[in-house]
This record gives C-alpha cells, sequence and structure tokens, in this order.
C-alpha cells in the first residue's frame, strides 16, 4: 500500500475521515464504499475497540476490551477456552449479530467508524471484513465458482477469470489447481480446501482478514502452508487470527492478545515482548503452561 495514501494522525484530518464514513442515505452502507483503503483515521490502527463489552444472555464473554489493531500485520488472539477470543472476532465484522443472546456495548470502530452504528449494513461491512473459519467449508461447487462467488454477488465479473487466478495465487493454490478449476471445491485436501476458502474470502478484496483458528484442522503440512500464507497475506491484508496454538501465534503474528477467563485483555503488545518479556505474571504463567 502506497504510504502516500496514509492520512496523519491529526485530528482535523481524522475527524473529516470519520464524517467521511457517515452516510445519512439509507441505502448506503454507512460504510463508505469510496474510502481508499489507505485513508485510515490514525495511521496505522485499522479497528479499535473500546471499552467492549459482551454478553450472551447474563453472561459476560467480554469485559472492557480496549485494543488496536494495526493495519498490514498480523495480529494474533491467544488464551484458555472459553476467553472469549472467538467473541471479539466475531463481533469485528457483526457476525454476533446471528447469535439472538449476544448483546454489545463499548465502540468497536473501523478506520474510525462505529460498526455498530444503525447506518451501517453488516453485509456491507463484511465485504471489507472477510472470514476464514476453523474448518475450511468450500461450497459444493467447482473451485472456480467457488472464487468467483463472492465476486459475482457484488457483480464483479468483468475480467473474473484473471481475478480468481490471482485469488487462487495469492492462497498459494494456483499451481496446485490450475488444471482442474471445474472439479468440485469439496474434492480437494483439507489444506487445499482451507487455502480455497482463504481465496474465496480475498477475491473480492477485503481490507481486513479475520481468521478462527484456521490451521486447526490440518495436518502439520498443511498447517505449515497455510501459515506461510497468512505471513504472505499480510503484506496486503490486516490479518486478526484466533490460535489455540501458542507456539503458531509466535511464529507468525507481530502483535499478541492475551485474553484470560473472565473475558479479559491481559495484555497485548508485540509478539516478542508477550512470550519473552510479559508485563504480566499471569500472561507469564500462562505463556510457560503453569494453567490454561
Ligand atoms: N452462541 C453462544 N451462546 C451462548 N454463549 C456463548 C456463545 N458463544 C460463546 N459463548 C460463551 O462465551 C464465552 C466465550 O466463548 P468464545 O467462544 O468466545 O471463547 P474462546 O476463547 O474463543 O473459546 P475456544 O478457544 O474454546 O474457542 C464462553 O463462556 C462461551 O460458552
Amino acid at each position: 500500500m502506497s504510504q502516500d495514501n496514509m492520512t496523519t494522525n491529526d485530528p482535523t484530518t481524522e475527524a473529516a475521515d470519520a464524517d467521511q464514513l457517515i452516510t445519512t442515505d439509507p441505502g448506503r452502507s454507512g460504510l463508505d464504499e469510496s474510502n481508499e483503503r489507505g485513508s485510515v483515521t490514525d495511521a496505522q490502527t485499522v479497528i479499535e475497540a473500546r471499552n467492549v463489552n459482551v454478553w450472551y444472555n447474563d453472561d459476560q464473554a467480554l469485559n472492557d476490551i480496549n485494543m488496536k489493531i494495526p493495519e498490514n500485520q498480523v495480529t494474533a488472539m491467544i488464551g484458555p477456552s472459553g476467553c472469549g477470543k472467538s467473541t471479539f472476532l466475531r463481533c469485528i465484522n457483526r457476525m454476533n449479530d446471528l447469535v439472538d443472546a449476544a448483546r454489545i456495548e463499548g465502540d468497536l470502530l473501523f478506520k474510525g467508524k462505529n460498526v455498530y452504528d444503525k447506518d451501517v449494513d453488516p453485509v456491507a461491512l463484511r465485504r471489507r471484513i472477510g472470514m476464514v473459519f476453523q474448518h475450511p467449508n468450500p461450497f459444493p461447487k467447482s473451485i472456480y465458482d467457488n472464487v468467483a462467488y463472492g465476486l459475482r454477488l457484488q457483480g464483479k465479473t468483468d475480467n473474473l477469470d484473471q481475478k480468481v487466478e490471482q485469488a487462487l495465487k495469492s492462497a498459494a493454490l494456483w499451481d496446485e489447481v490450475k488444471d482442474r478449476l471445474d472439479k468440485s471445491g469439496t474434492d480437494l485436501s483439507g489444506g487445499q480446501q482451507q487455502r480455497l476458502c482463504i481465496a474465496r474470502a480475498i477475491a473480492p478484496d477485503p481490507e481486513v482478514l479475520l481468521m478462527d483458528e484456521p490451521a486447526s484442522a490440518l495436518d502439520p503440512v498443511a498447517t505449515s502452508q497455510v501459515e506461510d500464507l497468512i505471513d504472505d497475506l499480510s503484506q496486503e491484508y490486516t490479518v486478526v487470527i484466533v490460535t489455540h496454538n501458542m507456539q503458531q501465534a509466535a511464529r507468525i503474528s507481530d502483535k499478541t492478545a492475551v485474553f484470560l477467563t473472565g473475558g479479559e485483555l491481559v495484555e497485548f503488545n508485540d509478539t516478542a515482548t508477550i512470550f519473552e518479556n510479559p508485563d504480566s505474571q499471569r500472561v507469564e504463567d500462562y505463556i510457560t503452561g503453569k494453567f490454561g
């Protein structure tokens, strides 16, 4: 991404950018589609959580989360089972809207705009913040149609062959499937299916990729391929990944957020600092396997 497109931290500029994201036209998404990829309200921050609390019915799953996720880096979220990692991930592109019991308070900003504002269309939001799930879930369609799916939905069908090829190349799958694009996506191996799902997610050119344990259902070779791919993708996308695997977080992420029981974000810092010299004793105990 061109540095020239990036805005400064000048508060006047930030306010102007935030205004650009607001629309009073009910036909619009509320997130200005023409907003340049680079026009981040803060030079580095793409997603910001401010005092985010989430409940499922009466049970609190996230407790006062504050966090700034930087652009074009890999941010990993780690922590013991049930500490709210996936809940936080699903808040970012409003997947929790689909859960009746879920309720959120606080602000979750994408490029300075609260994604929970009434004028934000969650479908439009999810076009800009794509998601890859734990279990590969290709559609029972051809490899080509899987990748073309989102592009067709959005009417972006010019140069479709080229876009499908590019997405498959970016997902490091092209060489393995270029001679059988008409074959079913479900006939691929697990690792190939997950890379196909990544190609499907990036084909419509989102700005952020959310990944919920994308390698946990894969064998070591496929895991390693997906990890290499995540590293490549971060050149172009902001990647936020939930993982149970601390070694994986240490290998692939630039920043690591440690959530602990009670839905608390205990520490968020450069990955090297979290693993080598964490501030919090609780994080050190977790990292060194004393609990969790
Ligand atoms: N749809 C739901 N309805 C009710 N409670 C839920 C729902 N989803 C999650 N929870 C609860 O919210 C808390 C946080 O769950 P979440 O899945 O976010 O944690 P996690 O850290 O991602 O866990 P894991 O690592 O096991 O996937 C848990 O207590 C869980 O039981």
